[in-house]
């Protein structure tokens, strides 16, 4: 078993019609590979089959495994929601503080000790690179936070849980040109050590943060099959 992620022939449908797909790729461990393609093509609908958190209507087919297991569509355990996490375009912070936010995957999933829960979200703040900004204000709230401390704040979240692929989509989108360096060197510094997949427009920035690429196609551009570069 070489890879975190493995998708054969995977292709999402409404009403029976092929939507997104058919895609083929590998995701080895440590690896950063790029998710690209027109808008339309099925990225973001790519990366939640990948969680098995399609909207409801919409429907995986194709072989999808974790870690070697296969997840059946519609299936997927608690356990596989902690080994693969997609964080989202728009930061979604909470209302409490900043610690209760990198706090809020982990305490739902890992049962141990808070002062430990704690540790491992402090660190995930460390490889999110946003600790030196709000390690004097952990019991602030969240809300203070800028656009592309957000970001990071959401990144951190995910690393708590010591995720086995980490998916992000679009995650500087929305951000300035200050803000988007800022979480670039955050998920560059993941590189090597981190398996990601991650949703980009922006074709420099892939050049600038992945090891490989998958593009996908659109069905009405008549490409059979998504290909790897
Ligand atoms: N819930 C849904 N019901 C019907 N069609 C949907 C649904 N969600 C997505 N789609 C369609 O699936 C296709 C892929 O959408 P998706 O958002 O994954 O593309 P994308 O490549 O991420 O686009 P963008 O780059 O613009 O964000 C689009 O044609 C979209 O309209």
């Amino acid at each position: 078993m070489d890879s975190v992620i493995s998708a054969r022939d995977l292709r999402v449908s409404i009403g029976g019609k092929t939507l997104v797909g058919p895609v083929d790729f590998e995701l080895p461990h440590g690896s950063t590979t790029g998710l690209c393609g027109p808008s339309g093509a099925g990225k973001s609908t790519v990366l939640r089959a990948l969680v098995d958190l399609l909207p409801t209507g919409l429907v995986r087919t194709g072989e999808l495994r974790v870690l070697g297991d296969p997840v059946r569509n519609g299936r997927a355990e608690a356990a596989l929601r902690a080994k693969v996490v997609l964080v989202p375009q728009t930061p979604v912070v909470f209302g409490g503080s900043i610690l209760d936010n990198a706090l809020f995957g982990i305490r739902h999933v890992v049962r141990a000790p808070r002062q430990l829960l704690r540790e491992r979200a402090e660190l995930a703040l460390q490889e999110a690179g946003l600790w030196e900004e709000v390690r004097d204000r952990l019991d602030v709230s969240a809300q203070v936070l800028s656009a592309g401390q957000r970001q990071r704040l959401c990144l951190a979240r995910a690393l708590a849980l010591d995720p086995a692929a980490l998916l992000l989509d679009e995650p500087t989108s929305a951000l300035d040109e200050r803000s988007r360096d800022t979480v670039e060197e955050s998920v560059a510094a993941l590189r090597g050590h981190r398996t990601v997949m991650l949703v980009s427009h922006d074709t420099s920035q892939v050049e600038r943060l992945c090891d490989r690429t998958v593009h996908l196609g659109h069905l009405a551009e008549a490409q059979p099959s998504a290909a790897l570069s």
